[in-house]
């Protein structure tokens, strides 16, 4: 599916313009189902108003490798104000207006949401929030945005708009900053962590990183402590189940951000590489990645103040971390699976059968995890009443009873129904 776009298909001319402006035509057959009623009655307003408007940033990123973006952004020269005037004209329905100190407006067509937001320039930038001044130069807006790979324009009419050579880098899957690398990262820390998601997503190699970039992420680190714990832990989750995981982290380490992003100082890299090499081909949670650098439960709750995950997060890494080295195959048992399967009979744990599969994986027990993602949990047939039906009424003794049943249907493989594990009972 990679590079559909960035094939020799690509027709027509490339050609390098005014202030190293790189455009080249492709072909609007290649992103057609963008092409919604939707779009095109917004197409047909700003046209009509003769402002342009081009998909911008990641959008055009996606589609030049062939992938759908999940998420389209629309820029334009025309204001805000002018916007909102264009709209309320065409009778066209705007929700969600806070995004509209920052340039964007949200309208609504054919019941599909449009984000389009004003060229701007930052004009101050405190690392995580920026000042706005709109204007109506492309360059300035390419200028702003972290990536060259973010940087690019696609016009309706398939007309790239490329001012810093994203589209050579996307080719050569090279990720690098706008400019300079340190401006990029000063105006919005969380690009340091960004860059990484994106060189998991670009980069074929690991270790192919340029040394202006990494020193000025060496050197800019201490600035994602400012960052919320909440947009660490977007990025961070996204990075840790991409491609070349583990040696994105062990730069984390080696750059020493670690202790700004909620991770274990004295993580265990080496233990977070065997269960990388384990996990990766097996769609493993972003957590059973991460759980690897923890030494001790400790260590997983201070990464939890930190980042503020999930309460099923923070559980599955309690979990892995507590259980990595308890819950094993054991030498005395023939049947590899049961030692898990009985672990989840009687755990009192929720959603116990996925966590013990992301044990699996973290193990790297391949065989084990698909006989177990394929097994559904077995009932218990006997109830209390099971057993007050026999006679039986003190509840203590109805307790140590259907323990004791329990075991047996257990040692039975689960095989047991209600009539034979009944005769064990002694009245
Ligand atoms: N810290 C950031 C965040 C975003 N952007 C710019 O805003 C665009 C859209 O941002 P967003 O949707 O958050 O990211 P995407 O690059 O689209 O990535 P994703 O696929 O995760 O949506 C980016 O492409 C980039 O041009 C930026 O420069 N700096
Ligand atoms: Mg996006």
């Amino acid at each position: 599916m990679w590079s559909r776009l960035l094939s020799p298909r690509v027709s027509g001319r490339a050609s390098l313009c005014w202030r190293s402006l790189f455009t080249m035509q492709l072909k609007t057959s290649e992103f057609q189902s963008l092409f919604t009623d939707g779009l095109n009655g917004l197409a047909e307003v700003f046209e009509k108003h003769q402002h342009e408007l081009r998909i911008a940033g990641g959008a055009v990123r996606d589609l030049l490798s062939g992938k759908r973006p999940e998420d389209v952004d629309f820029a334009t020269t025309a204001t805000p104000e002018e916007m909102k005037h264009m709209f309320q004209t065409a009778g066209i329905r705007m929700i969600n207006n806070k995004g509209e100190k920052h340039g964007t407006i949200t309208a609504r067509l054919h019941n599909e949401s449009f984000e389009v937001t004003t060229l701007r320039v930052d004009v101050q930038t405190d690392g995580r929030h920026a000042e706005v001044e709109f204007t109506t130069d492309w360059q300035k807006d390419a200028e702003r945005r972290d990536l060259t790979i973010n940087s690019m324009f696609l016009g309706l009419d398939g007309t790239l708009y490329d001012y810093y050579r994203g589209y050579e880098d996307l080719q050569n899957r090279k990720v690098r900053f706008v400019g300079s690398a340190e401006q990029r990262i000063k105006e919005d820390y969380l690009r340091i962590l960004r860059y990484f998601r994106f060189y998991g997503r670009v980069a074929s190699e690991p270790g192919d990183h340029e040394s202006e970039t990494l020193t000025a992420i060496r050197e800019n680190g201490h600035g994602l402590g400012a960052i919320s714990g909440e947009r660490i832990w977007v990025e961070l989750k996204k990075l840790a189940v991409g491609n070349h995981a583990a040696h994105l982290l062990q730069l984390i380490y080696s750059l020493e951000l670690a202790q700004y992003l909620g991770l274990p100082p004295d993580g265990d890299i080496d233990e977070m590489k065997r269960v990388w090499q384990n996990a990766k081909d097996r769609s493993p949670k972003p957590m059973t990645i991460l759980a690897a650098l923890f030494r001790s439960p400790e260590q997983v709750e201070k990464m939890d103040i930190r980042l503020k995950v999930s309460r099923e997060e923070k559980n599955l890494a309690l979990f892995l971390v507590k259980y990595r080295r308890e819950l094993c195959k054991r030498e005395d048992e023939p049947d590899s699976l049961k030692p898990f399967t009985d672990f989840i009979i009687d755990s009192r744990e929720l959603d116990s059968q996925s966590k013990v599969c992301e044990l699996l994986k973290y193990k790297g027990e391949e065989k084990l995890l698909s006989e177990l993602s394929r097994w559904s949990i077995p009932r218990f047939p006997i109830s209390g009443h099971d057993l007050r039906k026999l006679g039986i009424t003190s509840g203590k003794e109805i307790g140590a009873t259907l323990q004791k049943l329990r075991d047996i249907w257990k040692k039975s493989h689960y095989q047991m129904d209600k009539d034979e594990l009944l005769s064990y009972v002694k009245l």
